[in-house]
């Protein structure tokens, strides 16, 4: 049975004049759904709905806040393995990744419902006599989310949790490849005791809701995920938007992962393994620079390609099956074209990186190595976003650090080590947002700040309590006692 899906707009499920269908990527004869392709008079609708039901929300109560997002909370978690089913049928992780994501989703929720009740201020002496001083915290306004495809239930409940629980109306814009996720997300939001208005989800094309939702003056705020170019240009916009516009963008990566001799061989072959090739090294914290230095480079790689040739590419809800397929047509192309790139740049294809066949036709890629890379070519500075890792070989802690940071990204960088004085050292000096020791540069908790420095991230910080530094605004009042 296939859904046929619809807009949720001013607290009413609505209609859309298009409808676009929704292939699953491990069987593209299978439609997963039709979804909305919405028009731009469905996003000012949902903009205005949000507007007009600001002013009371934004006076809720943190206990009323509390219990909707507890209520949200609680339904995701009751129902992840079909979510996590319907996610996995859609974007292709495979259905523990799926069901993984969906529990994070659920704990986010359950995060922001107790932030709901712990929402602070500060009360200070004024430097002038017989004068008090408050800081507190508003919510911003409406907010409209723009989320990519390769974590269709994570990333929109970690921008909608924290804009609801700070008192502000939401409109959802999905990637257009994962609208079935969205919605069952949304079903759940809207039965959960929020007021008309204060969430709004339209799907459609990002060229059309997108830039709606940028081009209207009553949304106040942005946060979007997904590629550097979008961003940038997102950004561009609110900027000379008028009035201004709040921003947060999360972009991409190019994260090294530090191999040093000293490291515990099977710790960092795993490590690796995981960071560069799981959800189909679809992730924008994916370890897609291997920087290996000379006395355990041979013996780490051919570790590596031994674990790669265990890893079993197939459907995503086939049990058994460690990598699904890639996204998406143009995203295979995408991966294609870089391995292509990777061998003319002169880079050596140690293992994997060929389309393969599954019983069911689908966007099968097994995952590529390679090495012999240099850090100026093109597979180690630009995001493929897909299962491809490249193996840069360096002679000293030093050397790998100066390579670690020689990019223009920095969201996430790792470094498998025994030595607590490299660690610290790397903890220290590499130039991005999160730091991994003997870990997965992919794979972060759900309770701390997410984000990244140079060209991975823009503005404030996304999840835990650095969320609110995005999801409100400061005001300081003056009284004359
Ligand atoms: N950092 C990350 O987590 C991600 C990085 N990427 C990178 O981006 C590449 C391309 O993926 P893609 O999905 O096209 O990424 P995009 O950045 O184009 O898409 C991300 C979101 O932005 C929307 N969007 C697109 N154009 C506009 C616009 N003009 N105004 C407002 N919103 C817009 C998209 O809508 P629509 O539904 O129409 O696509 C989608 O919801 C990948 O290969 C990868 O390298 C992709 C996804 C996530
Ligand atoms: O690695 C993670 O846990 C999150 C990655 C992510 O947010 C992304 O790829 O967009």
């Amino acid at each position: 049975m296939t859904i046929h899906a619809k807009n949720f707009i001013a607290g009413e499920w609505v209609e859309a004049a298009d409808l676009a269908p929704d292939v699953n990527p491990s069987n593209t004869g299978e439609v997963v759904g039709h979804f909305p392709r919405a028009a731009k008079a469905d996003a000012e609708r949902a903009i205005a709905a949000a507007k007009a039901a600001f002013p009371a929300w934004s006076r809720s109560t943190p206990q009323e806040r509390h219990d909707i997002l507890k209520r949200i909370s609680d339904e995701i978690l009751a129902r992840k393995d079909e979510l996590g089913a319907i996610l996995s049928r859609e974007e292709g992780k495979t259905l523990p990744e799926g069901i993984g994501e969906v529990v994070r989703a659920g704990q986010i929720f359950g995060f922001f419902s107790g932030e709901c009740l712990r929402q602070a201020g500060d009360i200070l002496a004024s430097v002038r006599p017989g004068v008090g001083v408050e800081v507190t915290r508003e919510p911003v306004g409406v907010i409209g989310l723009i989320t990519p495809w390769n974590f269709p239930i994570a990333i929109p409940a970690w921008k909608i949790a924290p804009a609801l629980a700070y008192g502000n109306c939401v409109v959802l814009k999905p990637a257009d490849l994962v609208p079935a996720t969205a919605h069952a997300l949304s079903e759940i939001i809207a039965k959960a005791g929020l007021p008309a208005g204060v969430f709004n989800l339209v799907m459609g094309r990002g060229s059309v809701v997108g830039e709606a939702l940028l081009a209207s003056r009553d949304v106040s705020a942005i946060s979007f995920t997904g590629s550097v170019g979008t961003g940038r240009k997102i950004a561009a916009t609110c900027v000379a938007s008028d009035p201004m516009k709040k921003v947060q963008l999360e972009m991409g990566g190019k994260n090294p992962l530090v191999v040093l001799d000293d490291a515990d061989l099977k710790i960092a072959v795993e490590v690796a393994a995981n960071g560069a090739f799981f959800s189909t090294g679809q992730r924008c914290t994916a370890s897609s620079r291997l920087i290996v230095t000379d006395g355990i480079h041979d013996a780490f790689v051919a570790a590596l390609v031994e674990r790669m040739k265990g890893i079993v590419v197939d459907d995503a809800l086939k049990a058994g099956t460690h990598i699904g397929p890639v996204v998406d047509q143009s995203q295979l192309d995408q991966d294609l074209n870089y391995i292509k790139i990777g061998k003319d740049e002169g880079a050596t294809l140690a293992h994997g990186g060929e389309p393969v066949s599954r019983d069911n036709p689908g966007f099968y890629l097994t995952p590529a190595l390679f090495t012999g890379v240099a850090n100026t070519m093109r597979i180690a500075r630009e995001e493929i976003f897909g299962p491809v890792a490249a193996v840069v070989r360096v002679k000293s802690y030093e050397e790998a650090l100066a390579a670690a940071n020689d990019t223009e990204f920095g969201l996430s960088a790792g470094i498998c080590t025994t030595s607590l004085k490299y660690a610290t050292h790397f903890k220290r000096n590499v130039e991005a947002g999160m730091v991994m020791v003997n870990l997965p540069t992919a794979g972060v908790d759900y309770h701390v700040p997410f984000g990244g420095r140079k060209g991975s991230s823009y503005g404030p910080r996304e999840q835990g309590r650095y969320a609110a530094e995005f999801y409100t605004t400061v005001k300081t009042s003056y009284t004359l006692a």
